[in-house]
């Protein structure tokens, strides 16, 4: 994005109260304009994220084909390309921050005969992209990608060429990734015969459950080695109607403020309890928190439930590394959590996090020793130092590197430290969260703009 830098200041603030609504899920609102793109037919979308990553999926679709608008409810139509597949842009595709959204549409586009050139803003042109074009090369795609000064290959823009006639594969990748299962499962609905993909460590089902609603059967074998997860192609999506529910990613920051705000009783409605995204609400449980989940429902295919939030006095814990990729975008908001703890935070086997949308390991540990905090890094962790309760120091200006949830987590320190705490820029909030402040100050929350 090159929106100008937007600095903003959190304000110690009294109790938060109130009820608010979840945001629409940004990994859910990624396919389903994908998918609902890709299809026959046409899908209606409900509760989709307005957010900027999602509105750089949305730009991304329509410059391969795929009609889409939003009406005056707020609801979605996407007339999918079928079986006329997708064509190749006049234009470069430009996915902004979005590493979903580059990740999968890529996966998606490979599926096709075309050519299309993939750009993004300055921290998605530094993130890796060879995790996903190594194996969509065996597939038989053609994929060129810049090198950076420093040497490191696979980075944006890339420049994709495929005949669509691609040769299905099993991989099995290096990292717990969704982004590399779900690209290659979209090829894999574009290559003559079955695409396997063998995850050590499940990450989130989304895309295994949305291509069932767009009538794509996807086989997922449990076995020692784990999960197999295929699909057979060629395949056809046909469209459905998807209703988007709340992103737990997304209340993790009013539920943290809650938490560490002394006096505060929310409620935060419409959040998702898919089980590969809840890993953070089993932490907070462990650490002590007050965090009941009622009103278990069905929403869009998904299990939602509100989620009862009171302050409350925490314990560190040590996290255990198999539950990273269900609380993978947690991590800094958790860490802010783990600063007003009894005892310390560990967080280890997280070395993912060096490659979001800036290095969170760093830029976390940053946020926390500006404000007081005591924080040690590792390679692939961190450990948090609590403060007991107390509230630590604050008074930091923090740099938030492009990077939305470092900025929310910044902003949520400072609703409860001594001293008010900045940011260089809040623009990047908009990619994921684009009511946060709205909703924030629903509920008593001070932070200046
Ligand atoms: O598939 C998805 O929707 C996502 C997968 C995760 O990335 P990785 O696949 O790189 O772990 C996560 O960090 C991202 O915010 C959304
Ligand atoms: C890592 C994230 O997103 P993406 O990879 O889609 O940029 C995130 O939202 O925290």
């Amino acid at each position: 994005m090159s929106s100008p830098a937007a600095p903003a200041t959190a304000v110690p603030s009294k109790a938060l109260k109130g009820t608010v609504k979840a945001p629409g899920d940004k990994s859910i609102s990624h396919r389903a304009i994908i998918f609902g793109a890709m299809a026959d037919g046409i899908t209606d979308v409900s509760g989709l994220l307005r957010g900027a990553d999602i509105l750089s999926t949305v730009g991304a679709m329509r410059s391969f084909g795929a009609k889409i608008t939003e009406n005056e409810t707020g609801t979605w139509r996407i007339e999918g390309v079928g079986a006329t597949g997708f064509s190749s842009p006049a234009e470069d595709v430009d996915c902004g921050n979005a590493g979903t959204g580059v990740r999968l549409i890529m996966g998606a586009a490979a599926g096709y005969d075309l050519k299309a050139r993939f750009t993004g803003d300055a921290s998605l042109s530094i993130r890796p992209m060879n995790r996903i074009l190594d194996p969509l090369r065996e597939m038989g795609v053609s994929a060129e990608a810049r090198t950076t000064e420093n040497g490191e290959p696979g980075r944006l823009p890339v420049i994709l060429k495929s005949s669509g006639d691609l040769k299905p594969i099993d991989y099995r990748p290096p990292h717990a990734s969704a982004q590399v299962k779900s690209a290659l499962l979209l090829a894999g609905l574009g290559a003559k015969g079955t695409t396997t993909v063998i995850e050590s460590v499940p990450t989130r089902d989304h895309t295994e459950n949305m291509l069932r609603a767009f009538g794509v059967p996807v086989d997922v074998k449990v076995a020692g080695d784990g999960n197999h997860i295929s699909v057979t192609g060629p395949a056809k999506l046909q469209a459905t109607t998807i209703k988007v529910p709340g992103d737990p990613s997304s209340a993790a920051f009013p539920i943290i403020a809650a938490l560490i705000t002394p006096g505060s009783d929310i409620l935060v409605e419409n959040v998702m309890m898919n089980p590969t995204r809840t890993g953070l609400f089993d932490t907070l449980n462990e650490m002590g928190a007050f965090l009941r989940a009622d009103n278990f429902r069905k929403s869009g295919g998904e299990t939602i439930a509100d989620i009862h939030v009171k302050h409350s006095r925490l314990n560190g814990v040590t996290v255990p590394e198999g539950r990273a990729a269900s609380m993978i975008d947690e991590y800094p908001i958790l860490a802010v959590a783990a600063a007003f703890a009894t005892g310390k935070t560990i967080m280890n086997g997280i070395g993912e996090l060096r490659v979001k949308e800036s290095d969170r390991i760093a830029a976390t540990a940053a946020l926390l020793s500006e404000n007081g905090v005591t924080v040690a890094e590792t390679k692939d962790g961190m450990t948090v130092t609590g403060s007991a309760g107390k509230a630590p120091l604050g008074g930091g200006t923090v740099k938030t590197h492009h990077d939305h949830r470092i900025a929310m987590s910044a902003l949520i320190l400072g609703l409860a430290t001594q001293n008010p705490v900045s940011i260089d820029d809040a623009s990047m909030i908009a990619t994921s969260f684009p009511t946060f402040f709205d909703l924030m100050a629903s509920l008593g929350a001070h932070i200046e703009r």
